[in-house]
């Protein structure tokens, strides 16, 4: 007879929570509810929200299939293929041909790191030669990997060795050098910010679009902020920015981190995404509930 004792947890029931498997039968809800609910029209899969870094090869490609099988013309698909290694690395970009993704992204290795931009951009290079006809992203995310080569210095003479690169995405918070990419590069490169809680000032330096793990559940009310960026409504396009930095700060007094964005997920799209993989912690319900309520506060339906 098993005693449940209440509080404390089993070692088997540990074990399960812990014990994080990927669940590709989420992935068809998911993109209808990003396209149907939120109004998003494309995807960075694999990436620091998807916990790339965390998974192996193996799964990282299946994801990659399943999110551009299923998305099928629903979405865009762009796959980030950056490893540790050159080689995953390549395998990755190789497999994003095979399964039709539309682009791929890359972002800097950060256990030996490139010390120089020109190192990087002979990786970078390395890994797009696998996949000559993908559009060619670089992840600038200089918080995460340590690298802090200027993304200016980065993409500089590029398309010289990446005939396919399209542009950046931006997660750094360096404006000077997001404008610089900017202004130094032709109209027909990207650059797509990431940092959700200054995205206004990304755009106004010049961004072209947004990637951020808020845009889960806050994908449509930061498209209206662009439209009204582009209309020339500041007013609206800010009061819009300043309702995500009360609900990030707000998240922040939680420790916000991939942990609580998974649960807050979860808890406003009710689908069924799962805890994060270890290291990273799982959330306790009740601060994913603190959060999801200030969110119902902030924002109504689109
Ligand atoms: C370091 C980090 O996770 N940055 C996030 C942001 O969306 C970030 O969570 C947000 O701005 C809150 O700080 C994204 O740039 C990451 C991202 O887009 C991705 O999942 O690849």
């Amino acid at each position: 007879k098993q005693v449940v004792t209440g509080r404390k947890p089993t070692s088997a029931q540990l074990h399960l929570m812990f014990t994080t498997e990927v669940n590709l039968s989420q992935i068809g809800p998911y993109i209808d509810y990003l396209t149907k609910k939120q109004g998003v029209k494309s995807v960075f899969v694999n990436g620091t929200t998807g916990e790339s870094l965390s998974l192996s090869v193996a799964e990282r490609k299946m994801l990659a299939k399943e999110w551009c099988e299923k998305a099928n013309g629903k979405m865009e698909v762009i796959v980030h293929v950056g490893c540790m290694s050159l080689k995953d690395s390549q395998e990755l970009a190789k497999h994003a041909v095979e399964i039709k993704a539309d682009a791929i992204a890359v972002m800097a290795p950060f256990f030996l790191k490139p010390k120089t931009a020109e190192a990087l951009k002979l990786y970078l290079q390395e890994v797009s030669s696998a996949a000559p006809v993908l559009p060619f992203y670089y992840y600038h995310i200089p918080a995460i990997t340590g690298v802090h080569v200027p993304a200016r210095d980065v993409i500089a003479g590029i398309q010289e060795l990446i005939p396919v690169f399209r542009g950046v995405k931006f997660s750094g918070t360096d404006l000077m050098d997001l404008g610089q990419c900017v202004s130094s590069s032709p109209p027909q490169w990207s650059f797509l910010y990431g940092v959700d809680e200054q995205l206004l000032a990304g755009l106004a330096m010049g961004a072209d679009g947004a990637v951020g793990s808020t845009y889960n559940y806050l994908g449509c009310h930061v498209n209206k902020l662009i439209a009204a960026f582009e209309k020339h409504d500041l007013d609206q396009a800010r009061k819009i920015q300043f309702k995500l930095q009360e609900l990030l700060g707000f998240a922040t007094n939680f420790g916000f981190d991939l942990g609580v964005n998974k649960q807050v997920m979860n808890d406003v799209s009710g689908l069924l995404l799962g805890p994060p993989r270890l290291p990273v912690m799982p959330c306790p319900p009740t601060h994913a509930q603190a959060i999801a309520k200030k969110y119902f506060e902030l924002f109504t339906e689109c």
